[in-house]
């Protein structure tokens, strides 16, 4: 196993036309560790792991990936160390889930195109990481919302990058799957040393599978730390809008929200 690699985010701000969206985010996270990034609709966290991902380019800060500055690195480049999963990927009609996965390898291939030995074993393992080995054939537009969910994880592992990032990975799937994904990417975090950072719209999530939450509003960073010191009532009226209370699982170590009524704005 490759030494784990750190993300480092420094002054970055970000905006799209007529529209700022981050204004001075610095955030660290250290290598191997499972963060999870939390916030409002619209507080910019896709925008900011797609700038982890080196898919656009701050308007002033930057983004260090270990020691590489993504700013140096073109976008083939930085997908042989980042991996994004993203809230919808390409399907061309009649792709099958194998052939969709494959694309994830598209970043460790030579200069024409060509896949390189290994690579179909790398695209397989990700497909059995995920449990989805047995879809491989079938044509992804045939498959439901929270299946697609589950391939398109699988296509961001075969990029087999040390640094992952997840845009909303339970999103379209029932609990059942919910728990599966959360606790195959700790897995996978253990057994390959792997740096995540997801967003998660379920604080029960964050609280209980992510070492560390991060909390954007405003286009910054205005909270972070392990979730049981973070997560207070104050947290959820300040970060998430809403009031209630918060209590500790009696079996872990982490806090337990019981949210009640979002506050007005
Ligand atoms: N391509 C774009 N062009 C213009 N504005 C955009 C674009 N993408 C996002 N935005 C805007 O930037 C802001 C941040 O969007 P972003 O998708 O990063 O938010 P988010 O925190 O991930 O939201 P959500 O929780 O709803 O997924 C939003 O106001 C959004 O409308």
């Amino acid at each position: 196993m490759s030494e784990p690699v750190g993300i480092r985010v420094e002054g970055v701000h970000f905006g799209y036309p007529g529209r700022p969206v981050l204004r001075g985010v610095d955030l660290d996270v250290a290598p191997g560790e499972l963060t999870a990034l939390v916030g409002l609709n619209g507080c910019g966290k896709s925008t900011l792991l797609r700038l982890a991902a080196g898919l656009l380019r701050p308007g002033a800060g930057r983004v260090l990936l270990g020691e590489h500055d993504l700013a140096r690195l073109s976008r083939r480049a930085a997908a042989r160390h980042v991996a994004l999963l993203h809230q919808s990927a390409p399907s061309v009609p009649g792709m099958t889930v194998r052939q969709l996965v494959r694309q994830g390898r598209y970043a460790a291939r030579g200069p024409l195109g060509m896949l390189r030995e290994g690579d179909d074993a790398v695209a397989r393992r990700a497909l059995a990481d995920v449990g989805v080995a047995h879809w491989a054939e079938r044509p992804v537009e045939a498959l439901s919302g929270g299946e697609r969910q589950r391939v398109r994880l699988a296509m961001a592992l075969a990029q087999d990058t040390r640094v992952l990032l997840l845009d909303e990975p339970t999103t379209y799937l029932d609990l059942h799957h919910q728990l599966d994904v959360l606790r195959t990417v700790v897995r996978l975090r253990e057994e390959r040393g792997l740096t995540v950072v997801m967003v998660l719209h379920d604080l029960a999530h964050a609280a209980r599978f992510a070492e560390r939450i991060v909390a954007l509003r405003d286009g910054r960073v205005v909270a972070e730390g392990a979730p049981k010191e973070v997560v207070t009532p104050a947290f959820l009226a300040d970060v998430l809008r809403v009031a209630g209370r918060v209590g500790r699982d009696p079996e872990g170590d982490w806090p337990v929200c019981y949210p009640d009524h979002p506050l007005d704005d």
